[in-house]
């Protein structure tokens, strides 16, 4: 491996220090509820350095892309779409949606049961214990995982796919962890997802038309069967709000997401230099291009550098969906955006979503480099296997 690499390894995936560790069982030991709202002094390893955390003066000025208009079939409103979705993407990554169709009191649904959820007693909430080496279930801060740095949040996430035989997964998650009396809350996350997958599919119908990509339904059919991540956040008050993150600095690894904030205001997204708010819109996903997705567009779409922040007196709450490839599908550009003369060779090498998913999982914390870092140890872990065409 590549030196650089390893040490930027070595230092951006610390692991978790004593007392912090999962222990298991009755004395399993987490930074509870109490530790993330009311202590004052932060913690220190909640404390970020300097550097990250300059802040942001001024709002981000995102296209709000109106769906209504495409999902009709109607052209003009496609086109139009299709415009502002590819300048957003060609600069940063983001833009916001409303016309998309989703149904705001199944949104309202998500938020009372995100509620019912994070306001269990630790020990219940633990139930659905992320367990080492997946990357589903409850976590409180991370702090199973790293030392330093930690997120001021609590977590609970889950798988979604559509299997052959429709069985509806997340309906399974809640009941096997949490027990039948999570069934209603299972049926309202298995609606949310499918919902969300709708609208994932339906921009990445338009991104291919913003890319002038031939078969527009190139991507909706490489997600079709793909597998995503569902993540509630929530980011309880924090004392110091100045040094800490609810989500730190980072380029989501996945492909495309589809977020939700409440109406508390937190995220904030790199733009011309500079880290500008998002202040929420009644009604509208936010969503931005992930580092998958930046390789499946050859480079050409930004993967968008996006953080949140936390509040001194309020909790904030967001819904977060990632859409995946299945997870062992190849991930390389539809061929229009490659060149065989050489004015546009291949950005990033051949991967898998699967490799890319282990390598946040197990050896990389995601940060604003995932990409090439992972590119990089892609290259020297297995030069056999790396298809540049
Ligand atoms: C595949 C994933 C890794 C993370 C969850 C999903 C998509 C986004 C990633 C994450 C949110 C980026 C910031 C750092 C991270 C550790 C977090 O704060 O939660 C990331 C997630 C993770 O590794 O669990
Ligand atoms: O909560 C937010 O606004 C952003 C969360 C985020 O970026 C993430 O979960 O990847
Ligand atoms: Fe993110």
């Amino acid at each position: 491996m590549d030196s650089n690499v390893s040490t930027l390894l070595v230092s951006s995936l610390s692991e978790a220090g004593e007392g912090q560790k999962d222990h298991g069982g009755d004395s399993y030991i987490l930074p509870s509820q109490f530790v993330l709202q009311k202590e004052s002094p932060v913690p220190m390893n909640f404390i970020w350095p300097k550097e990250d955390l300059v802040k942001a003066i001024e709002e981000l000025r995102e296209p709000v892309v109106d769906l209504s208009g495409f999902l009709k079939g109607d052209l003009v409103a496609t086109q139009d779409a299709a415009t502002l979705i590819r300048e957003s993407c060609l600069k940063h990554g983001f833009f916001q949606v409303i016309g998309h169709g989703v149904d705001s009191r199944l949104i309202q649904l998500a938020y009372d049961h995100l509620d019912r959820f994070f306001k269990l007693p630790v020990s219940m909430k633990l139930r659905a214990k992320r367990m080492p080496g997946t990357n589903w279930g409850y976590s409180g801060a991370h702090a199973d995982r790293f030392a330093s740095k930690l997120p001021w949040k609590e977590t609970l996430s889950f798988r979604f796919y559509e299997p052959d035989d429709s069985h509806p997964v997340v309906l399974d998650f809640f009941k096997s962890t949490l027990g039948m009396d999570f069934e209603e809350t299972g049926l309202v996350y298995q609606k949310y997802c499918e919902a969300m997958k709708e609208v994932a599919l339906a921009i990445m119908e338009l991104l291919a038309i913003s890319l002038g990509i031939h078969d527009q339904q190139h991507y909706k059919h490489f997600f079709q069967d793909g597998s995503s991540i569902m993540r509630c956040n929530y980011y309880p008050p924090c004392k110091e709000p100045e040094h800490a993150f609810g989500t730190g600095p980072h380029c989501d690894p996945t492909s495309l997401t589809i977020l939700h904030q409440d109406q508390i205001g937190g995220l904030e997204v790199f733009s011309d230099n500079k880290w500008r708010t998002v202040p929420p819109r009644q009604g509208a996903f936010v969503v931005n291009i992930g580092d998958t997705f930046m390789a499946l567009s050859n480079g050409k779409y930004k993967s968008c550098l996006h953080r949140a922040l936390v509040n001194r007196d309020k909790e904030r709450r967001s819904l977060a969906f990632f859409m995946n490839p299945r997870e062992d599908k190849v991930v390389r550009p539809p061929e229009d955006l490659v060149s065989c003369t050489g004015d546009t060779p291949r950005t990033y090498p051949d991967f898998t979503w699967s490799e890319l998913l282990q390598f946040t999982q197990k050896h990389y914390r995601a940060d604003e480099a995932t990409l090439p870092n992972f590119t990089k140890w892609l290259l020297s872990s297995k030069p056999a296997d790396v298809n540049n065409n």
